[in-house]
This record gives C-alpha cells, sequence and structure tokens, in this order.
C-alpha cells in the first residue's frame, strides 16, 4: 500500500534548471533530498503571510516564480486530460479560465497561454476590472480571447457583454455567458482569487462560484479512492487554493468553487490540510520553489507514518510485559458494554504490554470473554481511557458508580486545585478489590500522585466522560470529541456553540477548547483535528486525513479510544520521557493508526485528505505520482479501489498488522 506511505517526494527535481543562473543557493541545487516518507514538505502548511514571507527573498533575487508557477500549472492541466480515458487532447481542449485582477489571476493567465500556444481552445472571463497586464498579453498572443465581465472593465483586448444591444456574440448576461462556456468547457482553471482573498469571496467572484460550486457539490456522492478520473465534465484546476476557500483556517466562509485538483505554490497553505476546506482541494499537487522554511513555524501539520512510527515502542530484549506499557480502561457501562469489550480490545492489540479492565459485571464478564488476557488485579498503568460507552450526566439516571470513578480518577489532574492526601499512588490500584459496587475503587482513586501533575499519567477522555473533566487540566489529558460533544463541552464553558458551527469552523473550536482546557483535544471527523500545546500558550496543530469514509461506523470511536490509550502506554512505559510537548504529536499519531487499519480492513484507497503529490517537471513522472490511487492499489488488494464495509472489530483484528508495517520500516531507527 504505496500511497498510505506518503508517495510524495521531495528533492531532486531539476524544476530550476534553466533559469537565472545567477542562483546561489540551495534554491539552484534543489533541495535536500529527504526520505521518502519523512518529508515537512508535504505534511506542514504556512499561512498566507507567512507564505509571502518566504517567496519575498527569491522575488528580490529575481526568481520568475509566476512563470514557474503557471508552467507547473499548464503541465498539471495537460495531466488532468490526458488521465481523462475519453479526454480530449490538449490541442483540441475547450479550457475556460476564470481570472481575477491579482497575481493569482497573473498564473492563471500565463498557464493558459501555454496551453493556448499548443492548440488549446482558450477563453478567459475576467472577474475583475483589470488583468495582470503581462499574462494578459500572453494570452492574447497565443490566441487566447477575454471576456470581461465587470462592465466597468478596463481590460485591453477584452470583448465587454453588453446586455442592451442584441448583434453579436458578446451579448446577453455576462454571467450565463459563461455558464455556457463553463457547460460546454473541458478543463476549468480557478484562478479568481490566491492567497489574497479577503474574508468571503464577493462581487462577480462570489456570484460565477454560486452558479459553479453549486453544480459541483454533492455530498452524495459516493467517497471514491485517491484521483479517480474525474466524473463529470468540466474537470476544475484550482490555480494555489480554491477561491473562495479560508486559505489560513480551513473554512468555507462563502461561495467557492471545489477543485478536482488544486496545484498549490510553494508551499502548502492550511486550507490543504484542514477540513472542511481541504474536501474543496481534491488532488493537491505541490510545487516546490525551494522556500526556506527554516525560520517559519509551521501553522499546520499533516501527521505521516514516519512521525507516527517515531512514537512507537517496539518490544526490547529485556522487556516484561509491564515495560512495555500497561493501559487502564474504565469504559463500557450496563446500557453499552460492547465499547468495553472494542476499547479494551484495541488496545490490547495495539502494543500494549497488558491492559486492566475496570467496569460493571457484565461488561467485565464480556471482556473476559473476549480477552482473556485482559487483568483485573493490582498494578501499574501507564496510560488510562475514561469514558467511552458510558452515558454522560444528561443521559445517566443517577450519577453511577463509574462516573465518579472516572470523576476521581481525573481529581488530580485538576491544575490549580492540588491539594492531595498522601499518595499511596494513584498508578497503584488494587482492582482484586474491585467489587460489584464500586464504593471501594472510589477510595483508591483518591487523588494521589507523586510526583507532581506533570508525572501523572496520560490520559483518554472520550464520550461520556467528556463533562467530568476538570476546569483546566494538563496536557496529557487528551479529549477525544466528535463535534457535537465538544459543542458540548464549549457550552459548558460559556460559549455559544453548536455542532454545526463546529463543523464551520473545526480548527477554531478545537483551538477554543485547547485554550479554555489545557487539554490536548482530538477532534474526530473524515480528517481529525488535534490542538495540543507547544509551549506555554502556544497552540500545535495536527491532523490526520488517512482514514477512509468506511471507518465511519459503531464502535470506531472505542477502538480510537484504546489504540490511542495503548500508544500512550507505549510512549509513557519509557519514564524519562516527559510527553507534555509531544502530546499532539501522539494523538495524532493515535488517529493515523487507527485510520490505516480502517483502510487495510476495508481494503480501501479512499482517504478524507489524499497524499500530496510534488510536482515533477518530468510529464512521465508528474502522470504517475497522479495516477488514481486504485492504480497503485490494484494488486494489493481484490478489493481495490473501492474497498468493502468494515465492523469496528475488523479495524481492531488489523492493528497488529498496523504495527507489523511499521515495525517493517526502516529498522535501523528503531529506539
Ligand atoms: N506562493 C508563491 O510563491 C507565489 C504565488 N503567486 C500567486 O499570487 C497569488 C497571490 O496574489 P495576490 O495578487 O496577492 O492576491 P490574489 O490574486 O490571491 O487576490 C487578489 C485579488 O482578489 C480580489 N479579492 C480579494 N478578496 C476578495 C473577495 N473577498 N471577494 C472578491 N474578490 C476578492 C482582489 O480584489 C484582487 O483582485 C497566490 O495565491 C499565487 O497564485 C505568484 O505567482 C508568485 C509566487
Ligand atoms: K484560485
Amino acid at each position: 500500500m504505496g500511497s498510505v506511505f506518503n508517495d510524495a517526494h521531495h528533492g531532486d527535481d531539476d524544476f530550476d534548471e534553466g533559469l537565472d543562473d545567477g542562483l546561489d543557493n540551495d534554491f539552484a541545487d534543489g533541495p535536500d533530498e529527504a526520505p521518502e516518507t519523512d518529508d515537512p514538505f508535504v505534511s506542514a502548511a504556512w499561512r498566507a503571510e507567512q507564505v509571502r514571507a518566504m517567496e519575498r527573498p527569491l522575488l528580490e533575487r529575481g526568481v520568475p516564480l509566476m512563470r514557474m508557477a503557471a508552467t507547473a500549472a499548464a503541465h498539471v492541466a495537460q495531466a488532468m486530460l490526458e488521465r481523462q480515458p475519453d479526454g480530449p487532447d490538449v490541442a483540441d481542449a475547450h479550457v475556460l479560465l476564470l481570472a481575477g485582477a491579482g497575481d493569482n489571476g497573473g498564473d492563471g493567465l500565463f498557464a493558459a497561454a501555454e496551453l493556448a500556444d499548443q492548440g488549446a481552445n482558450v477563453v478567459c472571463a475576467a472577474t475583475g476590472r483589470t488583468l495582470h497586464a503581462e499574462g494578459l498579453r500572453a494570452l492574447l498572443d497565443a490566441g487566447g480571447r477575454v471576456l470581461a465581465l465587470d462592465p466597468e472593465a478596463d481590460i485591453p483586448g477584452a470583448a465587454v457583454p453588453d446586455a442592451q444591444d442584441g448583434t453579436d456574440e458578446t451579448d446577453g448576461d455576462p454571467l450565463e455567458r459563461v455558464m455556457d462556456l463553463y457547460e460546454n468547457a473541458d478543463l476549468v482553471i480557478d484562478a479568481m482569487t490566491g492567497i489574497g482573498l479577503k474574508g468571503a469571496l464577493r462581487g462577480i467572484p462570489a456570484q460565477l462560484a454560486e452558479r459553479i460550486g453549486a453544480d459541483r457539490i454533492d455530498p452524495r456522492s459516493p467517497a471514491l479512492p485517491v484521483s479517480e478520473p474525474a466524473a463529470q465534465y468540466p474537470m476544475v484546476l484550482a490555480v494555489d487554493v480554491p477561491s473562495g476557500v479560508g486559505v489560513d483556517d480551513g473554512t468555507l466562509p462563502g461561495t467557492y468553487i471545489p477543485a478536482d485538483v488544486t496545484v498549490s505554490f510553494g508551499a502548502l497553505k492550511p486550507c490543504a490540510l484542514l477540513p472542511p476546506a481541504a474536501y474543496a482541494c481534491g488532488q493537491v499537487v505541490l510545487v516546490d520553489f525551494g522556500f526556506d522554511t527554516s525560520r517559519v513555524p509551521v501553522a499546520v501539520e499533516l501527521v505521516s507514518a514516519a512521525e507516527t512510527r517515531r512514537h512507537i515502542r517496539l518490544p526490547r530484549l529485556a522487556d516484561n510485559k509491564y515495560a512495555r506499557g500497561v493501559v487502564g480502561l474504565i469504559t463500557g457501562s450496563d446500557a453499552y458494554p460492547g465499547a468495553a469489550v472494542l476499547s479494551a480490545s484495541a488496545a490490547a492489540r495495539a502494543n500494549a504490554g497488558m491492559v486492566r479492565y475496570l467496569g460493571p459485571e457484565r461488561a467485565e464478564r464480556m471482556v473476559l470473554d473476549r480477552l482473556p488476557e485482559a487483568v483485573f488485579g493490582e498494578g501499574r498503568c501507564q496510560a488510562w481511557v475514561v469514558g467511552s460507552g458510558i452515558p454522560d450526566g444528561d443521559h445517566a439516571d443517577v450519577d453511577s458508580p463509574q462516573r465518579e470513578a472516572i470523576r476521581r480518577l481525573l481529581e488530580p489532574y485538576a491544575v490549580g486545585e492540588a491539594n492531595w492526601p498522601e499518595p499511596e499512588s494513584l498508578l497503584n490500584i488494587g482492582l482484586d478489590d474491585l467489587p460489584e459496587s464500586f464504593e471501594d475503587l472510589m477510595a483508591m482513586l483518591a487523588p494521589t500522585y507523586e510526583g507532581g501533575q506533570e508525572s501523572l499519567p496520560p490520559v483518554v477522555v472520550d464520550a461520556g466522560a467528556l463533562d467530568l473533566l476538570p476546569e483546566r487540566v494538563p496536557p496529557q489529558v487528551v479529549i477525544t470529541p466528535h463535534a457535537g460533544e465538544l459543542a458540548r463541552l464549549l457550552r459548558s464553558r460559556g460559549q455559544a456553540v453548536d455542532a454545526d458551527d463546529v463543523e464551520r469552523d473545526p480548527l477554531g473550536c478545537a483551538l477554543e477548547a485547547w485554550r479554555l482546557t489545557g487539554a490536548t483535544v482530538l477532534l474526530k471527523g473524515a480528517i481529525t483535528v488535534v490542538v495540543g500545546s507547544d509551549g506555554p500558550d502556544k497552540p500545535r496543530v495536527v491532523v490526520n486525513g488517512n482514514a477512509p469514509a468506511w471507518l465511519s461506523t459503531a464502535g470506531s470511536g472505542d477502538v480510537l479510544a484504546g489504540s490511542l490509550g495503548a500508544l500512550l502506554a507505549q510512549a509513557a512505559a519509557d519514564e524519562d520521557r516527559s510527553l507534555t510537548l509531544k502530546m499532539a504529536d501522539l494523538a495524532a499519531a493515535g488517529a493515523f493508526i487507527h485510520g490505516l487499519a480502517g483502510q487495510l480492513a476495508s481494503g480501501s484507497g479512499q482517504a478524507a485528505r489524499p497524499p500530496v503529490v510534488v510536482y515533477d517537471e518530468d510529464r512521465d513522472r508528474l502522470a504517475e505520482a497522479m495516477a488514481p490511487t486504485s492504480e497503485k492499489l490494484r494488486d494489493a488488494t481484490p478489493f481495490a479501489p473501492i474497498g468493502k464495509p468494515i465492523l469496528a472489530g475488523d479495524v481492531i483484528a488489523q492493528l497488529p498488522n498496523v504495527y507489523a508495517l511499521f515495525a517493517s520500516m526502516n529498522l535501523s531507527e528503531w529506539n
């Protein structure tokens, strides 16, 4: 499954060949070769202002970034046409360019001029009052035509539609004219706005996006494997970013044009990684300009296989089961005993040394039936998982003993309220003595710990335990809400937010929850957004996008909680490591493992955020890199490319295989 471990390749490109010989630096030499699986270039995104800061030194040295961007866009356009089984040759293609007045429009004009040079029939619809002058000249010289949509436009050589008249081809409502062109086009190049967009689209671009965007958004369409040939014409190529998306925050503030492919220049922007904007980007092809990213902090990071591998602890020569990490679970309930089985089995199959389960008798019996290895005896736990399958305060008639136990477990994590009795040690809970009732348990969980809050074991707070979270907690507390649960948590802290608000602005809401609680926030969704601490008051944002749509199935969250608990226990088992600043990466790695298990279980090459393709000037290599995952997966499984339905248990069954995959990657790098 090559595509799972990002195929994208950074470095060794000869994109700069033929450029200004005066280039002295690493750009001229191409960036350093990076290992295939560990390339920050394809897994990090920077905000618009940061991208501008990184492009500035290159522009000052006279590097022709716009021409490089345009050539790359033209090559990508060609690759899109060529991969359509019934697609026209470039020379016969009808291309509609939507060009704004800024440099994004300039990129589009030069790109379209290259296609027109090869014989394509290109019409540019200008959405602003002006067009990039040199780009316009290039397109007109290459035989392209230009239609100005704004009656006040001042664009030399452009036709201006005139609704009053009725005599020539420019007559009629300009938007209708564009829609006619749209319907007859093979390819649309969307270059209305790039990183210069302010707020939601307004005016003519907004109207165009409303018409074209509405035509293209169908939430009922099936989740297909990556970059299948487009199901409909015209295909849309977005220049740098799809026009209308929130470049820095990943929101969709107004109308926008969803793309089949987005060709992104210099560096990824957050909208390429964050939901919901990432869904509008389609396949992302990233053009390397050789930016110096070393001094610019990453805004959003995509968790990679290589990063995940770093957090896994392989068994060592002298290990015993305790050294490998013990996971304690207070999950499952009389109402949902299955969650106990799922969370405990997931933890047990995810490379933990041992699993301790704590719950009502019936759930305990079910866990033992399915997992005879589970223990209920005394000993250490390096990480906890609480709340999966436990009704929350609104749904539990009386506060159950389980909820009380979780409340006690979480008490010592309350920041600023430390006033604990002498530690018997929280880590030593005598589960043997565990009663039918939880009375004694509560006593045993009395808030005690050694070495201060920092040394408390990491804990995953899921589902019904979210309303038991203390006001403020340290970062080793990971909360794992979905949109509705996050909204509820924020409401409990005075924010007027509902689930739709969270879905509209997942990053904003996860950041808010992190700010308010201090917890590491893992917001579940097709793309998972994690916000954790990267130092005092400094958030770290990591997303995971490798999950196939098949993974949205009952019990999936219980599996995530259990397997994340196991990952945290492995990390915490090495006591010399402080996890505080690693929690965001650990949580995202947990989501990656879960997503990969879902891909293996379903045999699907589909992913919410398909791997980023690095632009290659070599046409054959570019075509290969952009090829559908179904082709790459053809021999991997009989079910590729679509995959098959799965149950939570199927995902659990694949967890050992995920670890096996990691174990076979670059063994020399293992700790
Ligand atoms: N990343 C790189 O290294 C390079 C990127 N390039 C391209 O340049 C654009 C950014 O160009 P800029 O001129 O700064 O802005 P835009 O073209 O994105 O937008 C300006 C354009 O949009 C109009 N506009 C702004 N807000 C709105 C709105 N809310 N509604 C409607 N219209 C709006 C504004 O009036 C202007 O007309 C970058 O994305 C790349 O594509 C370069 O090629 C160099 C290298
Ligand atoms: K654009």
